[in-house]
């Protein structure tokens, strides 16, 4: 973060319109679930107000020190209603787990999944499981299955064949069933069946993403995201203990137990949409007064793990980003102030990463986060080309850029770098457009930037222009303040100096009608 500052001191107004903002507060439960990662997430920077963590300032909850976005008079109480909202039991047992990951492997109709084989989503799967803290997968089972979903996935001879499996495995604290949502029934037939706990994809992305996610926002919409979960937890726990939960009323309110817990969750949902908005309304300010200062603003998307923070990094030149080799190791928005060849100043937008059959509800309470993307000047796609399952990414992404109803322009401008170049000698990408990149090693650097000025500029409606100005009049302090200027030639024996400048169409047009002595050469 410090580096980030040093970068932009010479621009204090870019410093406040991309940092203001209150510093988050550390989650004193997290560490109740994931000790090492809310640990690491608890910067002392944030204590400062420095946007901690190195990973740039999130692009919600600003208070600008401009004095631009107001707080609300009863911002505390706000706050502790929030705070109160992220209060809650772990979701996933604490501790060592050693899993055994069952892959239930459709191989024809319409279930079979495209672009990709069973070994590859057996590897993703333990990934995802690894992203964990003392988590480890100790057994791996591919079972043919009926179905992709979790309702009855197996024939009743392979579900017999399978029991057997697991019981023999007596150090096994968990299974993994690798489907995008189990039906509740299910998971209890199962988890009688095997006598350990089972989860599927939706629980173990959200406890990584319970884990990682550092802004308020962001938390809040984890909390939104589990409260499915926790529906369904409800009506199975009450189906099993035979109560059915009408028969047990609380005194005197004429409720049942389960319709009070039904109730409270309804509750809770309306506090988080209500808190969420808050935030966002303010997250929309800064992103009004972002676009009123006109800075370009340049969203990186991407698979999760492609290397988007790397290359943000490599851009930015700031060394307080860590990139890290996990999974969804970015949750939250995070802007950063990089410049271009021009000298235009240009915001890097880290997004959150993407992952083929991510649950739906986990994607819906993170669509706002990525709201910003269809702000944006230039998407940049980034594509790890040296991941055997490149092309289902890059499909994957797509759908979910189509999903996020982005304005046709900023689709079709859409930017690919094909990064992790250095992991697959000899390439260069085939009939694209793209730009082959190693952000690690910092290769074709250069030429992306130059992509990136060129796409930029067409894109904002920026020319370079030089223009012929008198040194005794105010047009040149004016360029300073309103465009990039990139070089100054004096002419003495003229009074004037030519100055080459990009400047926005908008600015031009000001600028003729001050000045309408200047000329452009
Ligand atoms: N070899 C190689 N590794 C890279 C390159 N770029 C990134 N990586 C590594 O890939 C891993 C993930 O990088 P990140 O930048 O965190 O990826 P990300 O897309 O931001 O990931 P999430 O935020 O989790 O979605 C890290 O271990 C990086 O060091 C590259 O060009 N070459
Ligand atoms: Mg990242």
């Amino acid at each position: 973060m410090w580096a980030l500052r040093a970068a932009i001191r010479p621009a204090a107004w870019l410093s406040r319109v991309v940092l203001g903002r209150r510093a988050p507060r550390p989650a004193p439960p997290l560490l109740l679930v994931c000790p090492e990662r809310a640990f690491a997430a608890f910067d002392p920077g944030d204590l400062k107000g420095r946007g901690g963590g190195g990973r740039g300032p999130p692009a919600d909850g600003p208070r600008s020190r401009t004095g631009e976005v107001e707080e609300p008079e009863d911002a505390e109480d706000e706050e502790e209603v929030e705070e109160e909202l992220l209060r809650r039991d772990p979701l996933l047992p604490v501790g060592t787990q050693r899993v055994c990951l069952v892959h239930p492997e459709v191989k024809w109709g319409p279930g079979k999944p495209q672009l990709t084989r069973a070994d590859r989503q057996v590897a993703e799967a333990e990934s995802l499981v690894h992203t964990l803290d003392q988590w480890s997968v100790v057994e791996r089972m591919v079972v043919p299955a009926r179905t992709p979903d979790g309702k009855v996935a197996f024939g009743r001879g392979t579900l017999r064949h399978l029991t057997e499996k697991i019981r023999a495995l007596p150090e096994i604290t968990a299974v993994f069933l690798n489907v995008e949502r189990m039906a509740p029934p299910t998971k209890k037939e199962l988890e009688a069946a095997w006598g350990v706990q089972v989860f599927d994809r939706f629980t173990v992305v959200l406890f990584i993403f319970r884990c990682n996610a550092r802004t308020k926002e962001a938390r809040l919409q984890v909390a939104l995201a589990e409260l499915p979960l926790l529906r369904s937890h409800l009506s199975s726990t009450t189906r099993l203990d035979g109560r059915g939960g009408g028969s047990r009323y609380i005194m005197g309110s004429g409720e049942s137990l389960v319709q009070v817990q039904r109730r409270l969750l309804k509750d809770k949902e309306l506090k988080i949409r209500k808190a969420l908005d808050r935030l966002r309304d303010k997250r929309r300010l800064l992103g009004r007064q972002r676009r009123r200062r006109e800075f370009p603003v340049v969203s990186v998307v991407g698979y999760t793990n492609c290397g988007k923070t790397t290359l943000i990094k490599a851009l930015t030149g700031d060394d307080a980003i860590r990139p890290q080799d996990r999974l969804f190791a970015t949750l939250d928005v995070t802007a950063h102030v990089g410049w271009l060849p021009s000298r235009v100043a240009v915001i890097y937008m880290d997004t959150v990463g993407f992952l083929s059959q991510l649950p739906h509800s986990l994607i819906e309470s993170f669509s706002a986060t990525l709201e910003d993307v269809a702000h944006s000047d230039l998407v940049v796609h980034v594509r790890d080309v040296s991941h055997p399952e490149t092309e289902l990414q890059k499909a994957t992404v797509l759908a979910a850029l189509r999903g996020l109803r982005l304005p046709a322009p900023l689709l079709d401008s859409v930017l690919e770098v094909h990064n992790k170049v250095d992991l697959v000698p000899g390439y260069s990408p085939a009939g694209s457009q793209a730009v082959a990149v190693s952000a690690l090693l910092g290769h074709g650097l250069p030429e992306l930037r130059a992509r990136l000025e060129d796409a930029v500029l067409r894109a904002t409606g920026r020319q370079v222009l030089t223009l012929r100005v008198r040194l005794a009049g105010a047009q040149l302090s004016w360029l300073h303040q309103e465009a990039t200027v990139q070089d100054v030639d004096v002419i003495p024996e003229a009074g004037a100096a030519d100055v080459r400048v990009v400047i926005s169409s908008s600015a031009y047009s000001k600028f003729r009608k001050l000045f309408p002595e200047s000329a452009s050469q």
